[in-house]
């Protein structure tokens, strides 16, 4: 599947902030988009996963402007049930999508295994660290059936170990889906199989990461 922006307008008030965006990233592929603080990588974000709307342009999914529901989220303010275990959390991702509770808690164990942190499934989300709860949140859009995953800074100020583990965590998205990440992390960009630069409301031609 192949998720595509074409000349994407966006401002706010009369700022503008793209100006003639065009992007595309499909299922199998890890795409970071990078630029420098405040020049809009989070605002585009929100524009390929349909959280807004661009003035002028579209996004779509093959063909489908419907795009909201083929994107799951990674954002940079986790949102967790602090007092629901973690399997719980994770579980929320397949229950969005329609699976029973049943198949939805043996998905979330799945996928908590593939990011290591199958030991903490008990523990209540409020107890377990930064860097655990972000991989809670990349093992909760993993276990939803949606075919992008879209992380908005995902490794924020963590340490470089930590980070390496969220990024392998993330990586794994690239088995069944496309991932789209935003960072400022040029090691976390270079893990990726291309990368884009917005600049001047324009993203720059995608680079092979080297
Ligand atoms: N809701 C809003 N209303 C008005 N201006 C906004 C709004 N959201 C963001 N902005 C402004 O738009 C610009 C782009 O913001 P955005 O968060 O998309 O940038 P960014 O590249 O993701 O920044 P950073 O890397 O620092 O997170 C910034 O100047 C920001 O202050």
């Amino acid at each position: 599947m192949r998720l595509s922006a074409h000349d994407l307008w966006f401002g706010y008030d009369d700022r503008p902030i793209l100006d003639g965006v065009e992007f595309s990233a499909s299922t199998g592929e890890a795409v970071a988009i990078v630029g420098p603080s405040g020049v809009g990588k989070t605002t585009l974000l929100s524009l390929l996963g349909g959280m807004q709307r661009p003035r002028t342009g579209r996004v779509e999914v093959d063909g489908d402007s419907a795009v909201g529901r083929q994107v799951s989220w990674v954002l940079q303010t986790v949102n967790v049930l602090a007092n629901r275990s973690v399997l719980d959390n994770v579980a929320l991702g397949p229950l969005v999508d329609g699976r029973s509770r049943r198949e939805a808690l043996a998905i979330a164990k799945r996928r908590l295994r593939e990011v290591g942190l199958d030991a903490l499934a008990d523990a209540p989300a409020r107890k377990v660290s930064g860097g655990e709860l972000q991989r809670v949140v990349i093992a909760r859009a993993l276990a939803s059936n949606r075919p992008f995953l879209l992380a908005d800074e995902p490794t924020g100020q963590l340490d470089r170990v930590t980070t390496d583990q969220i990024v392998e965590c993330l990586l794994l998205a690239r088995a069944e889906r496309g991932l789209i990440v935003v960072t400022h992390d040029p090691a976390v960009a270079a893990r990726c199989d291309r990368r884009y630069e917005l600049v001047d409301g324009l993203l720059r031609e995608p680079e092979v990461a080297s």
